[in-house]
C-alpha cells in the first residue's frame, strides 16, 4: 500500500513509528480502509529493523478512537473479512508485532477503540481520556479479544460490568483497574509518552520481543474464540435486533431492542 488516506505513518522520533488514525470528524472511529491501513502500517512498522517501538494514538484532543463507523455500518461493515472489517487481522498483527506498541489515548476509547487500546502492551492516557465498551447499546459485540482478554486485563467482573452496563470510567478509574499504566495532564501527553519510548529504545529489543511472544502465548487461544465469535456475530449483524442499534445511533435515539425479542 502506497499512499495512506484514512491514517498517518510517521517516525518521530527516531526509532519509534507513529501510526495516527486520521478521523477526527468521526472521533476517529474505523471503517474498511481506516483497518486496512493501519494492517499495512503495523506490518511496515513491525519488520522495519529502524523501528523499536510503535505508538497507536488517534487524531486531535477528542478522541483515541471510538471503534467501528457507524455510517459504514449497515448491516456489515463496508469492506472485507467476516463482518466486513478484516479486525481480527489488526488485532492479530498488534499481538504480533515483535515490538512494544504503546496506545497514546487523548480522549474517547470507546468500542472497538477500547479494544485496540486494551490491546497495545502499554498505554498512556491523557486526565481527559475516557474508556468503556457500547456493543449492546449499538447491537455489537467483540466476541474475542474484546470480552475475553479485558478479563484477563481488568478481571472478571468489572470486564462483564464493562460489557452489560456500557459506562464510561476516566482515566483515574482505568489507572486504578491496571487498564493503563500511566496517566498524565493532557498537555504533557507526548512528552510522557516520548519518556517511555527512550526507554523502551535502550532496552534489549529481542528481550522485548521473547517478553511479548511468552505473555501472547498464555492468551493466544483467545483467537481462536474470535474467529468463531466472529462468525456469528456476521450472522446477528444482519438481524433487526442488531440493525436497530446501529439505527438509532444514527438517528440520535434510545434504541428499542426488546421490540425484537421472537416470542
Ligand atoms: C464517543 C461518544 C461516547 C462521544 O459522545 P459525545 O456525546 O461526546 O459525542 P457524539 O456522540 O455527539 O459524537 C460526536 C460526533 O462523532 C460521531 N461519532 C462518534 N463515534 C462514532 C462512530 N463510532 N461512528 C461514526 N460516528 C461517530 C458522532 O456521530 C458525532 O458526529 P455528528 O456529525 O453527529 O456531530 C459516542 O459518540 C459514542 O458512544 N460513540 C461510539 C459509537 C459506536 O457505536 N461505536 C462502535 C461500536 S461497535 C465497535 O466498535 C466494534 C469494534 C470492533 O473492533 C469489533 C470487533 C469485532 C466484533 C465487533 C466489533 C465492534 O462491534
Amino acid at each position: 500500500m502506497s499512499t495512506y488516506k484514512e491514517i498517518i505513518y510517521e517516525v518521530r522520533p527516531a526509532a519509534v513509528a507513529r501510526i495516527t488514525i486520521n478521523r477526527p470528524d468521526r472521533y476517529n472511529a474505523f471503517n474498511a480502509r481506516a483497518v486496512e491501513e493501519m494492517i499495512d502500517a503495523f506490518h511496515r512498522a513491525g519488520w522495519d529493523r529502524d523501528i523499536g517501538v510503535i505508538v497507536l494514538t488517534g487524531a486531535g484532543d477528542k478522541a483515541f478512537c471510538t471503534g467501528g463507523d457507524q455510517t459504514a455500518h449497515d448491516g456489515q461493515y463496508d469492506g472485507r473479512g467476516t463482518i466486513g472489517l478484516p479486525i481480527e487481522e489488526l488485532q492479530s498483527v498488534i499481538r504480533d508485532v515483535p515490538k512494544p506498541v504503546i496506545a497514546r489515548v487523548a480522549g474517547y476509547a470507546i468500542g472497538g477503540g477500547n479494544v485496540l487500546a486494551t490491546l497495545c502492551d502499554l498505554t498512556i492516557a491523557s486526565d481527559k481520556a475516557q474508556f468503556g465498551q457500547v456493543g449492546p447499546k449499538v447491537g455489537s459485540v467483540d466476541p474475542g479479544f474484546g470480552t475475553a482478554y479485558l478479563a484477563r486485563v481488568v478481571g472478571e467482573k468489572k470486564a462483564r460490568e464493562f460489557w452489560y452496563m456500557c459506562r464510561r470510567y476516566s482515566a483515574a478509574e482505568a489507572l486504578q483497574m491496571g487498564l493503563v499504566n500511566a496517566v498524565v495532564p493532557h498537555d504533557e501527553i507526548d512528552a510522557e509518552v516520548d519518556r517511555w519510548c527512550a526507554e523502551l529504545l535502550q532496552r534489549s529489543p529481542t528481550a522485548l520481543a521473547l517478553a511479548k511472544r511468552s505473555f501472547n502465548a498464555d492468551t493466544e487461544s483467545i483467537r481462536g474464540i474470535a474467529s468463531m465469535g466472529m462468525q456469528t456475530l456476521s450472522l446477528f449483524y444482519d438481524t433487526p435486533e442488531s440493525k436497530e442499534g446501529g439505527d438509532a445511533f444514527r438517528e440520535k435515539r434510545t434504541p428499542e431492542f426488546r421490540r425484537f425479542i421472537s416470542k
